[in-house]
């Protein structure tokens, strides 16, 4: 495919978006109906279609019209790139502009959640939320997420998974957010056929994830319950920490959700036993770890689609579940135990607003500190926050 021939895919793939279809089926569907398209074609569109996610708003006031070749058009007039030499209507290229497309419209005169590309409604969430940050968190969630690996320290360290990566053409090196984090700077594509990932020694895990697990301090050999373990990352990073003689107990309301964690714990050499609720033992855990569903906010770098879809009602859907699995969580807290409470969201209303409401109605639970990371320092935005369970 030709570079412009790739731009109109990706128009066609943002108007199954624009008309509610969730970005990576709307990829994939396209990717079935275009058997042409080699993989460096599929990774192009793919990159296109994202970038116009994750800017839907401020490209489609560059470019005029909300639709996927408006959108296109904005992003090519943000990167600098003439669209005329894009959209020339010759082979599989974008038809010509008309004329009411010729006149770029200043992103200085867009309103500022057009320009921090969120929906209007949030805007007093998130500068409630991001304070002086707000618009050089949002800013930043307009660009690609980093690839961040997370090192098996029971097995290796960081000196040396960077060297065995950079065997498999894949450059990495340490990140200070976390003590087992590498960024990766090239060779992104290849982790999961490399022998590093293949052993056991890396996981792929954003760095501020892994912060929130670092934050907790887990002894050698404590009582890990991951109550929403969902997919097992944050459970992966738990049983480093428990150690090789501990199994960390994972639950997940559907357990479909934890399917992957036989094989992921497998592959890292640690135990990890999948349990449904019945199984769990009520006050048996030293540390319960909450990793809430949310907004996701914190991560919409990576998941764009949660960016649009967020309503108020849903939010408020969130933040009383939010309350109802905490409650639920700490049910299995050993006295003098810790139960923790992490979410992918920068919103306010799902972090501090959420630990603050459970430890005014749970007596026995005491509020520790909090901590927020932002995407500033590196990373998705998190938040996790830590009850010790009263002995009394
Ligand atoms: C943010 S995701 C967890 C991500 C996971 N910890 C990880 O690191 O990959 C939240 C999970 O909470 C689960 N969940 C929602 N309500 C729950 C409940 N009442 N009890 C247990 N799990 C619940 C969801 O199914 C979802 O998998």
């Amino acid at each position: 495919m030709t570079p412009a021939a790739r731009y109109a895919a990706a128009i066609t793939v943002l108007d199954q978006v624009l008309a509610g279809s969730a970005t990576e089926k709307a990829l994939l569907a396209w990717a079935r109906n275009s058997r042409f398209a080699g993989s460096k074609d599929r990774a192009a569109v793919r990159d296109i279609v994202f970038d116009g996610v994750r800017k839907r708003r401020s490209a489609a006031w560059r470019g005029g019209a909300e639709s996927g070749r408006g959108i296109v058009l904005g992003l090519l007039r943000e990167a600098g790139v003439a669209p005329e030499t894009v959209f020339t209507g010759e082979g599989h290229a974008p038809s010509p502009m008309q004329p009411e497309e010729q006149h770029a419209p200043a992103i200085a005169d867009a309103p500022e959640a057009v320009q921090n590309d969120h929906a209007d409604w949030l805007t007093p969430h998130l500068k409630r939320s991001l304070g002086d940050d707000y618009a050089a968190v949002m800013q930043l969630q307009r660009e690609r997420a980093e690839v961040f690996l997370r090192v098996n320290h029971r097995r290796t360290t960081r000196a040396e998974a960077v060297s065995l990566l950079s065997e498999d053409g894949i450059t990495a090196a340490p990140f200070a957010r976390a003590p087992h984090a590498l960024i990766v700077t090239d060779g992104a594509r290849a982790i999961q056929r490399s022998k590093a990932y293949l052993q056991g020694l890396v996981e792929l895990q954003d760095a501020a994830s892994q912060a929130t697990v670092d934050a907790i301090a887990v002894p050698e050999g404590a009582r890990v319950l991951d109550f929403c373990a969902g997919g097992g990352g944050k459970a992966l990073a738990l049983a480093a920490y428990a150690g090789p003689t501990r199994q960390v107990t994972a639950h997940d309301i559907d357990p479909a959700r934890m399917k992957d964690i036989p094989a992921r714990a497998a592959r890292a050499g640690v135990r990890i036993d999948c349990k449904s609720r019945q199984d769990l033992t009520k006050g048996g855990y030293d540390i319960v770890f909450v990793d809430a569903p949310c907004s996701g906010s914190g991560s919409w770098r990576r998941a764009p689609d949660g960016k649009w879809a967020l309503t108020p009602e849903r939010l408020e859907i969130l933040c009383a579940t939010q309350q109802e699995v905490l409650r639920q969580a700490s049910e299995f807290v050993t006295p003098g135990g810790l139960l923790a409470y992490a979410t992918c969201s920068i919103l306010d209303v799902e972090n501090y607003c959420q630990v603050r409401s459970f430890g005014q109605k749970a007596n026995d639970f005491h509020l520790g500190n909090h901590k927020t990371f932002s995407p500033i320092e590196g990373g998705d935005g998190f938040f996790i926050s830590q009850f010790r369970c009263g002995l009394d």
